[in-house]
């Protein structure tokens, strides 16, 4: 029997996701249930427009819930200040960088903002964070560049580090793999992993890379039309979860290889 005690960092009850608008609702997920364990790696897939930003953005409370309860830490996001929720969770966008024109070190030293008074200086331990999290996703030999400099590749681990520098026990990555070829799509998922077990961290990010995300993952939440599934990528191949994701006139899975196959 094991004795490490499983710690859950973000717990989702009876959780509903969509848009309300005065006249209407459209409910894009509803009976979400799912916890998520300190120091793991997990992958959120499903078809294109499921709903994965959407749970996204609504775990991350960039909008709201339309019903149900999100906790992090034993504390309800819905009452966290924007601050205190910045101390709980990071999140790392796909969105074109705003501030390319900062340098590696600068941009990653916005993560400690949570943390500095009003002008942003960095104390000596601010300073040391930013460090071990530039060492941490090995980029200490980009610091001084401009992130306008960097490639795709290169900027995602530069945004991972910001993310990493806010010191957070859950960190929230919207499609991560974006705009990444074959082999850097690899290494940042397996970085993604590496960094749950040398810091202990909780890391959720969404994803088209199934294959990848099935081989990395300790946990994986499935969304598809029927219901959300979450658990191991293991239970999920044997509970058949994959092989209902995509219509299989084109595309079959493979429960044996763990991958998906296009039907000849
Ligand atoms: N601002 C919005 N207002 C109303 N409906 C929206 C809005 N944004 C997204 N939707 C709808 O919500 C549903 C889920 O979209 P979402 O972007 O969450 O899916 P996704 O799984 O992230 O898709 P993709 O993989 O293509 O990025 C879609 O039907 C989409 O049209």
């Amino acid at each position: 029997m094991s004795n490490i005690k499983e710690h859950i960092v973000l717990k989702v009850k009876e959780l509903s996701i969509g848009y309300k608008t005065k006249k209407v609702e459209t409910v894009v997920a509803s009976n979400l249930n799912f916890d998520l364990q300190q120091g793991q790696l997990i992958g959120l897939v499903g078809a294109n427009g499921i709903g994965k930003s959407t749970l996204l953005r609504t775990l991350t409370k960039v909008q709201n819930p339309l019903n149900g309860n999100i906790t992090i830490n034993g504390k309800e996001i819905q009452k966290l200040s924007t601050i205190d929720l910045a101390k709980q969770l990071s999140l790392v966008l796909t969105e074109p960088l705003v501030a390319k024109n900062l340098s590696v070190y600068e941009l990653v030293a916005l993560g400690r903002q949570p943390y500095t008074n009003w002008i942003g200086n960095l104390s000596p331990k601010d300073q040391s964070i930013i460090n071990v999290a530039l060492e941490q996703t090995n980029i200490l030999d980009l610091k001084d560049k401009k992130c306008y400099e960097l490639s795709d590749g290169q900027l995602q681990k530069v945004m991972i580090a910001r993310a990493l520098a806010q010191d957070t026990d859950l960190i929230i990555l919207d499609e991560p793999t974006t705009h990444l070829d074959m082999y850097h799509k690899a290494y940042v998922l397996k970085l993604l992993k590496q960094l749950t077990k040398t810091t202990n961290k909780t890391i959720l990010f969404s994803s088209h890379e199934i294959d990848l995300a099935i081989q990395l993952c300790d946990t994986m939440i499935v969304m598809s039309k029927d219901n959300v599934q979450c658990n191991t990528p293991k239970q999920l191949i044997s509970n058949g979860t994959f092989e209902k994701l995509f219509p299989q006139d084109l595309i079959t899975f493979n429960d044996k290889t763990g991958s998906f196959r296009v039907s000849k």
